[in-house]
């Protein structure tokens, strides 16, 4: 049965939708069911069942995180605290969640992923992608998706994160683009690998790679974040889905990420490869920020991502990964907002309708407020998204819809 909920005398409505410039003041939008039915001024909106009054309050799309490692156990507070007293951060400490992760139950792998799940939609995040990662072998890569595949939108594989513990390089990469993939490619929509010195190089990563695209798996690629490498030129070459983490490019990088969109019209055409910077990851592991305003000025689309994960970034907040870009990478406000939304859903291949979730049912598109989108908002107690840097570290937003509920409902609506 429809059920139609009208939010209105929202100060600024954040759309993501060029067809009203991205952006209305005194805006209101019905929600039908899962949807959004209808955009449009708050004179002129349509009757509804149910109405909520902004009071002049910011919507805007649901974040769309898309770069997270949440199936994990343990934490890492001591390797934490040797980097803030100076060590460098190295990709060995991987393991160390490796062994945590191995020895943990199902139930307390699925508890603490829905724990994470939890704090990230209380921050307004409603899509979320997960990788595995920590459990490197053929079970415990198989196990992590599938628990993954319960709680979020997007499952990736990341067998190829690092060469386990007391494993042999050439046989573990015989293994990963071999009988693990085939394990775990029922599960998962795409494929990562960490392409780093300590982790996997060039030739490796090509195998792994050229091995998700014969699975007809999407490709991520982990890039250029301790070192200058081959992984931004990869993932353009493989037709990666995105580049993350990027601390480390030169102009050769940020041309090949840039022209890989020259085909894309903003909608239909060949999607190119977009860079998600990670800045959270980059404070936490005091690794140089991403040059995320150079990469946009060269015509680059951005995803913003919290890379949630035990070793290099235990946040799962995307306002303080906006505010962070803003207020020390140069990306405006708008150019923020839309890497942490309509950037992340691009990066996930979500931003038009169809994508098949984990379980592999079709869902409408995310990351913009339009009719016929998946109705995922969340209200700032603030009248303009500006607040979100401009009042950093604050709790703002207040209530939040996944697929038209409420996922964070603070306030009955005769509070608002
Ligand atoms: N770089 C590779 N993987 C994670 C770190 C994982 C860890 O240290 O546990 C990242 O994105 O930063
Ligand atoms: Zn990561």
């Amino acid at each position: 049965m429809t059920n139609a909920l009208l939010i209105e005398s929202i100060g600024e409505l954040t759309t993501n939708d060029e067809a009203n410039g991205g952006r209305l003041r005194d805006a209101a939008v019905v929600v039908e069911d899962d949807r959004i039915a209808w955009v449009g001024a708050t004179d002129r909106a349509p009757a509804a069942d149910e109405r909520l009054d902004a009071g002049g309050r910011a919507v805007l799309p649901g974040w769309v995180d898309s770069h997270t490692h949440m199936i994990f156990a343990g934490d890492r507070t001591a390797e934490f605290e040797a980097r803030m007293s100076g060590e460098t951060y190295a990709a060995g400490g991987i393991n160390v969640t490796v062994e945590a992760t191995r020895a943990a139950s199902d139930a307390e792998l699925e508890t603490n992923l829905k724990r994470l799940v939890a704090e990230a939609n209380r921050g307004g995040t409603t899509t979320l992608e997960t990788k595995t990662g920590y459990g490197l072998t053929v079970a415990d890569e198989v196990r992590a998706a599938e628990i993954a595949g319960r709680h979020v939108d997007a499952v990736t594989f990341l067998g190829a994160h690092v060469i386990p513990s007391g494993k042999d390089p050439t046989e573990y990469l015989d293994l990963v683009t071999g009988p693990m993939l085939d394990a775990v490619a029922p599960h998962v929509s795409a494929v990562d690998v960490f392409c780093e010195s300590g982790a996997f190089d060039e030739e490796a990563s090509r195998r792994v790679l050229a091995s998700a695209r014969a699975a007809g798996l999407s490709r991520r690629v982990h890039g250029n974040q301790l070192g200058h490498g081959p992984g931004a030129l990869l993932a353009v070459e493989y037709g990666a889905r995105s580049v993350d983490h990027l601390g480390f490019l030169d102009d050769a990088d940020v041309a090949a990420i840039a022209d890989s969109w020259s085909s894309w019209d903003g909608g239909s055409g060949h999607p190119g490869t977009v860079a998600t910077v990670l800045p959270a990851c980059d404070l936490s592991t005091r690794m140089p920020l991403a040059p995320a305003r150079r990469l946009r000025d060269a015509g680059a689309v951005l995803a913003i991502a919290s890379n949630c994960n035990p070793g290099t970034s235990y946040t799962s907040s995307m306002g303080f990964c906006v505010a962070t870009a803003v207020l020390q990478m140069g990306l405006t406000i708008q150019d923020a907002v839309r890497a942490a939304t309509m950037g992340g859903a691009i990066a996930l291949g979500m931003y038009e309708d169809g994508w098949c979730d984990p379980r592999g049912i079709a869902q409408p598109a995310v990351g913009a407020i339009r009719p016929g989108a998946r109705a995922d908002l969340q209200l700032l107690d603030a009248p303009s998204v500006t607040h979100l840097a401009y009042r950093p570290g604050m709790p703002l937003t207040v209530a939040t819809w996944r697929a038209g509920e409420y996922v964070v409902s603070p306030w009955s609506s005769s509070d608002v």
